[in-house]
């Protein structure tokens, strides 16, 4: 029962040592179904961070949120195939053409190179934005249309998710269909704080919404017993998961 909650958790693994996370690793192993690796820890560590991942039996979502020409998100792309990498995402305001670069890209060196393919995701609008961040940087358009326009695109360009907020999943269901994987940071259960995440929910609602995948950082790695949090978000996932299912 527990492997089919742990399945769709995440654990932000955003520390800044190969030692640190190798102990979240050896810790969380068989509990979160993924070790995401942030700007922080690849910055730190690079790829040997990933490859550590996969030879203690751990799958890794690379979380660079690629953002540049398609030609340099394409080939970079290509090198997170090469590294093993269960899931990795671009930036959707990247725009349709570099997603569709970067999609094309990695169905040829993974068909060619015999590699597992990764789910490609597009980051939508960042779970720490509202729509007067949006304003700030010349967005007139509320984050609740940004956000299903953006996951669209990255349908359109041959992607096969986005990350965006729980709070989106509806919209972007309505907008991209039930096959199209959702990603969702801003996940906060009634034991954590909010930090500087704006759109959040709690784990049962995440799951209750449709999310495909939770995303927890803090309120696991701050917790006085992050075994005993991640148990419980666990346990909170499972519930929401069986009350779906009922129906
Ligand atoms: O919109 C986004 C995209 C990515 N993130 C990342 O998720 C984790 C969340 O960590 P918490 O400690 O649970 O807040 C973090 O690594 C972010 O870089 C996001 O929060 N929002």
């Amino acid at each position: 029962m527990k492997e089919n909650a742990s399945r769709h958790l995440a654990f932000a693994m955003d520390v800044d040592s190969f030692d640190e996370a190798e102990k979240w690793v050896k810790l969380l192993r068989g509990k979160v179904g993924l070790f995401k690796v942030g700007k922080q820890l690849f910055t730190r560590c690079g790829p040997d961070v990933v490859r550590m991942i996969r030879a203690e039996g751990g799958e890794v979502f690379l979380d660079l949120k690629y953002h540049d020409i398609p030609n340099t998100v394409a080939k970079a792309a290509v090198e997170a195939c090469r590294l093993g990498v269960r899931m990795f995402n671009v930036h959707a305001l990247g725009g349709g053409e570099m997603m569709r670069a970067t999609s094309t890209a990695v169905r040829e060196v993974c068909e060619r190179e015999g590699i597992e393919r990764p789910v490609v995701l597009a980051v939508t609008i960042l779970t720490s934005s509202t729509d007067e961040t949006l304003r700030q940087i010349g967005i007139d358009r509320p984050v609740t249309e940004m956000v299903p326009r953006l996951a669209a695109l990255a349908r359109d360009a041959g992607l096969d998710g986005v990350v965006a907020s729980p709070r989106e999943v509806g919209l972007i269901r309505s907008a991209c269909g039930p096959e199209f994987r959702i990603v969702t940071p801003g996940v906060r259960p009634a034991f954590a704080a909010a930090n500087d995440q704006k759109r959040v929910t709690t784990p049962a609602e995440a799951i209750r919404a449709g999310a495909d995948y939770l995303v927890v950082g803090r309120p696991i790695s701050a917790a006085d017993d992050p075994v005993d949090a991640a148990a419980r978000i666990l346990a909170e996932i499972e519930e929401a998961l069986s009350s779906s299912a009922d129906g």
